[in-house]
């Protein structure tokens, strides 16, 4: 909806009126097309204004029609009629201006804006591109290079930088309506040709065709697979190579693939899905409406490694009090070192004073007696944390909350070491800690409604997407990880090398394929894990075949790299082979190659060729059902949960949406006979046994991905 006032005499004020964000849904834009016939045909009115109610101009299209039938006045004649129109009109933009919001401003003759404004393309994001006009109109207002930068990365820029690239014509700090009406007031009379940026020449460097050769490359080494941003390259090139009509069809022709493509189906699935984690229940019914968080001012973090470090600098550049406690000297002082660095550098690149002073150090957990929340991050030991926990809880005032940062252990088992366990969380942040978007935060049997609210919304605070999840082994993400990578190295058994099966990973659309990734994080990890489960190094006296431990088939190959030292980069050898200790350049290692032959020999393996398919099916089909194992156990609330832990921290493809999508996408029907085809094949490897609820979702007619938690209640209800 949109609604119309005439101000100050003269001055025609189109407000669009649907919250949440003003998005250009079929009311609105028949609001505009309505509302802008009335403007130009009242005879008093001399000028117009558009702006957006409650402080937020326009979201964009209305994502949620996206799916239907699109109905009601497209947006690209509405936005050629408003540039057409006789009398200037302004855009007033307050709060945000994105995607189609920022493609009808661009149809405005004069831009406005409030200094805090955020405007934007972010149509990428989307699996889309500016499709209003916006990869013809922007190139032509502030440059090719800068319309490449802006449509390719979906990135919001602030007024400011909007004002220094010439998008907006003025920003305010006062009320940008009222500026806009005196301005449009001020420009009534002025002439409108060199205002209607469809008439522009594009702005093009020189050097044109070779920026647009750089930037295609270097789009297509990062866009994984995705089309969008290449689209979006293309589309811009038409800007700066064909008049602006014969740029708007290459527009529609370009637009026309995204829409109805399964990656913007995936892309708009996942926008979804990333608001709906937030909106976290538990299986006890309380829920994120009905949980009210506690504030905290200051928190600490023990243990200073790796995660540690990247944790303390989370909660400082979020503006958190932090104390940040080692107890071994050597080990403070490093951090101390560490963390200033990282503050520093961060600070730099977003041009802020470093939050230095916000840390205070410590080597005694005493000092964490005041804190309102504690996040312990020391080694992965259930006896250290176990100990740790009684200190803390010893220490600290009764209300505190005792979070762990533990990347699978029993949240339960050191809730039980405290006085009040029903203050205990898991927050399981993903290296590097001040980076990475994840993080899940888990309930144990009896951590309160207040301790996951208060995690969640800290969580947020600290710019991290939170999804709440149970507590298991692993919890979702490590729980999944875990048959993914037991069958690549089932595949290397078989006859496959780790290259060939980085390779299919990585075309999928993995940043990394699995042996890359095992050595960048260090294989030494998952053994020390291994190792303590009683499952690497088994006792030869025991009679216990190599390849089967505790009743399944078990893979030694990463114990025996190990047992070489050969723990990744940090070694300069694991999987691939490096120049020297610490380079990130895998190179395949023929040493890696005979030591597979030998390990085969030795356990008359015949290896065969396997192919791309059968790689993509059993690391990811394996790692889906145990998806769908842990919707059955109540583990995850809903298959999006899943699906953002996935792409925030295993860096699934965005553009497939997140595992579960994507087997909705190749059929649940398909996954599950696949699963129960290798499954007769493995029948040593339970994690392919297709698991109830796939079955029960087939049995159903696999419904659409927003059906399953209806199935979810009834398996679990039955359980
Ligand atoms: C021919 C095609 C032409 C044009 C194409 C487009 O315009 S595509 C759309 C381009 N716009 C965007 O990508 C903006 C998407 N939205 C956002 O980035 C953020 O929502 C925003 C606007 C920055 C606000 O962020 P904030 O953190 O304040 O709120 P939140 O993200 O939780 O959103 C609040 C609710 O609004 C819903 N919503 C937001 N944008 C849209 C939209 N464009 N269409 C429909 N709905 C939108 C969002 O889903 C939230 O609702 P909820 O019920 O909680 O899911």
């Amino acid at each position: 909806m949109a609604q119309y006032t005439r101000v100050s005499g003269s001055v025609g004020l189109i407000t669009l009126q649907s919250p949440p964000v003003n998005a250009l849904s079929a009311a609105v834009r028949q609001g505009i097309v309505d509302l802008m016939q009335r403007a130009l045909s009242e005879p008093e009115v001399k000028s117009v204004v558009i702006c957006g109610q409650n402080g937020i101009f326009c979201g964009g299209a209305d994502i949620k029609e996206f799916g239907g039938q699109m109905s009601g006045p497209p947006l690209i004649p509405m936005i050629h009629a408003i540039e057409a129109a006789s009398k200037p009109v302004v855009a007033a933009i307050e709060g945000i201006a994105l995607g189609g919001g920022l493609e009808l401003a661009l149809g405005c003759h004069y831009r406005i804006a409030h200094s805090k404004a955020r405007v934007g393309l972010p149509e990428v994001t989307l699996g889309l591109l500016p499709g209003a006009g916006g990869s013809q109109r922007l190139p032509r207002l502030i440059g090719v290079p800068a319309a490449l930068d802006l449509i390719t990365t979906g990135r919001h820029v602030t007024a400011a930088e909007a004002l220094k690239f010439g998008l907006v014509d003025q920003i305010t700090d006062h009320n940008t309506v009222n500026v806009a009406v005196k301005f449009a007031q001020r420009v009534a009379d002025q002439p409108l040709d060199a205002r209607r940026i469809s008439t522009h020449p594009c702005l093009c460097p020189s050097d044109v065709a070779v920026l647009f050769e750089e930037v295609m490359q270097r789009v297509r080494r990062t866009a994984r697979g995705a089309i969008a941003p290449i689209a979006c390259v293309q589309a811009v090139r038409a800007a700066a190579t064909l008049p602006y009509n014969q740029g708007m069809e290459r527009e529609r022709e370009l637009m026309a693939t995204l829409f109805t493509s399964g990656q913007a189906r995936a892309l708009q699935y996942f926008f979804f899905a990333q608001r709906a984690v937030g909106r976290w229940s538990m299986p006890s019914g309380a829920r994120w409406d009905t949980s009210k968080p506690r504030p905290v001012h200051k928190a600490a973090v023990i243990g200073l490694g790796t995660m540690g470090r990247g944790i303390t600098v989370a909660l400082a550049q979020a503006g958190f009090s932090v104390v940040a406690v080692e107890t071994q000297e050597k080990q403070l002082m490093e951090a101390k070192q560490a963390i200033s660095g990282m503050l520093e550098r961060g600070a730099k690149r977003r041009g802020v004073a470093p939050a230095l002073d916000k840390i205070n150090y410590g080597r005694n957990i005493q000092s964490v007696a005041d804190v309102d929340l504690v996040i312990e991050a020391v080694f992965e030991d259930m006896a250290l944390k176990k100990k740790v926990f009684q200190q803390l809880s010893a220490v600290c005032k009764p209300s505190t909350f005792l979070c762990s940062n533990t990347s699978g252990l029993d949240i339960d088992q050191l809730a039980c070491q405290t006085r009040n366990p029903e203050l205990v969380v898991g927050m399981h942040f993903f290296a590097p800690a001040h980076v990475m978007k994840l993080l899940e935060v888990v309930y144990g049997p009896k951590s309160s409604p207040l301790a996951v609210a208060t995690a969640m919304q800290l969580g947020k605070k600290i710019g991290k997407v939170s999804v709440a999840v149970g507590n298991c082994r692993g919890f979702v993400g490590n729980r999944m990880l875990k048959p993914y990578l037991e069958q690549a190295l089932f595949l290397l058994e078989e006859g496959a090398t780790p290259e060939f099966v980085d390779q299919v990973l990585e075309e999928f659309g993995f940043a990394m394929g699995v042996f890359r990734m095992s050595d960048l994080s260090g294989l030494d990890v998952g053994w020390k894990v291994r190792l303590a489960d009683g499952l690497a190094m088994p006792d030869p006296t025991m009679g216990q075949p190599t390849r089967l431990r505790q009743g399944r088939r078990y893979s030694p190959l990463g114990d025996l790299l190990c047992e070489q030292g050969r723990f990744g980069q940090k070694t300069g050898r694991g999987w691939y082979q490096y120049d020297k200790p610490g380079s990130q350049v895998a190179k395949p290692d023929p040493w890696l190659h005979s030591f597979l032959d030998e390990y085969r020999a030795r356990h008359a393996l015949v290896a065969h060729r396997i192919d791309h398919q059968e790689v993509l099916e059993r690391c990811l089909y394996s790692m889906i059902n145990e998806g769908f194992r842990i919707l059955e156990d109540g583990i995850a609330a809903g298959p999006e949960d899943i699906d953002v832990i996935y792409v925030f921290g295993y860096s699934w493809p965005r553009h497939r949406g997140g595992p579960m999508f994507y087997a909705a996408t190749v059929g649940l029907n398909k996954v599950l006979e696949r699963l129960e085809h290798y499954y007769q094949a493995h029948p040593d490897v339970p994690s392919l046994q297709p698991c109830h609820l796939l079955r029960k979702l087939v049995a159903s007619g696999s419904p659409p991905i927003q059906k399953w938690r209806e199935v979810i209640k009834k398996v679990r209800s039955q359980l």
